[in-house]
């Protein structure tokens, strides 16, 4: 089943006259890893900023989970993207005045009154990344792949079917980035969708399918074995 359809994105920012994103189709499937990759400045990020609804293509279709959002008016699709997905940044995002347990609530709190049971969740999602013993510790006390582990379970915590993730290990080393892959593994065999842009060759490779950008336009291909 697919779980999102880009039919013909045309992107040109208005500040710009050359086109980002030309006439791009992909499908992706429920449960797809799909990697991003191409050089600097060819639309990996605008496209994931496309599902997150924070940018608006100039022209195309986006249907997800059997809806096309196009059609649905600016609030109720707000609604509905952050429903059905979330990102991991490469910056990790988090607010450095509050603590790990509160990084992860934020984002539903002004969505929920039951607080207890949003926290519980929280705590599980913090346990699942292995950071049980860090939950009351503030984002400047957690080393980089600590602080990626937070926002990933910050990302899951409205429990979407997709994840979107812009150089997710681009600030780490290789070993907190393996760190990172294997806990995107874990959660990618829960069922999720997963889209990750990424420069590094290790990380594209975890795809099962990977998108090549370039020039605006979109190669399709596998993995090598
Ligand atoms: N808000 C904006 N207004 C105008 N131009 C923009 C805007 N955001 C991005 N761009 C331009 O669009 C192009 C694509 O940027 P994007 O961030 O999508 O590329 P990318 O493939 O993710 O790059 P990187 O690998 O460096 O992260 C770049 O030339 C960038 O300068």
């Amino acid at each position: 089943m697919e779980m999102i359809q880009l039919n013909q994105i045309n992107l040109t920012y208005p500040s710009s006259e050359q086109p980002i994103l030309n006439d791009l189709s992909i499908q992706i499937s429920k449960g797809e890893w799909v990697s991003l990759v191409g050089p600097s400045g060819s639309g990996k990020t605008s496209l994931l900023k496309i599902l997150s609804g924070t940018v608006e293509p100039t022209q195309g279709d986006i249907v997800i989970n059997q809806t096309n959002i196009n059609e649905m008016p600016l609030k109720k699709r707000h609604d509905f993207l952050r429903k059905q997905v979330a990102t991991v940044y490469q910056q990790f995002r988090l607010l450095p005045q509050f603590s790990v347990l509160e990084n992860v609530m934020l984002p539903l709190v002004p969505y929920t009154k039951q607080k207890k049971q949003l926290e519980q969740r929280a705590l599980a999602l913090i346990t699942e990344v292995g950071l049980d013993h860090r939950v009351h510790h503030f984002p400047e006390q957690l080393s980089g792949g600590e602080q990626q582990r937070v926002a990933i379970a910050r990302a899951l915590l409205s429990d979407p079917p997709i994840l979107l993730c812009d150089e997710p290990t681009g600030n780490l080393d290789s070993k907190n980035r393996d760190v990172i892959l294997e806990l995107l593994s874990k959660i990618h065999s829960t069922g999720k969708t997963i889209l990750l842009a990424t420069h590094d060759e290790v990380v594209a490779q975890k795809g099962d399918t990977i998108h090549t950008f370039h020039d605006g336009v979109v190669h399709t291909g596998a993995p090598s074995t």
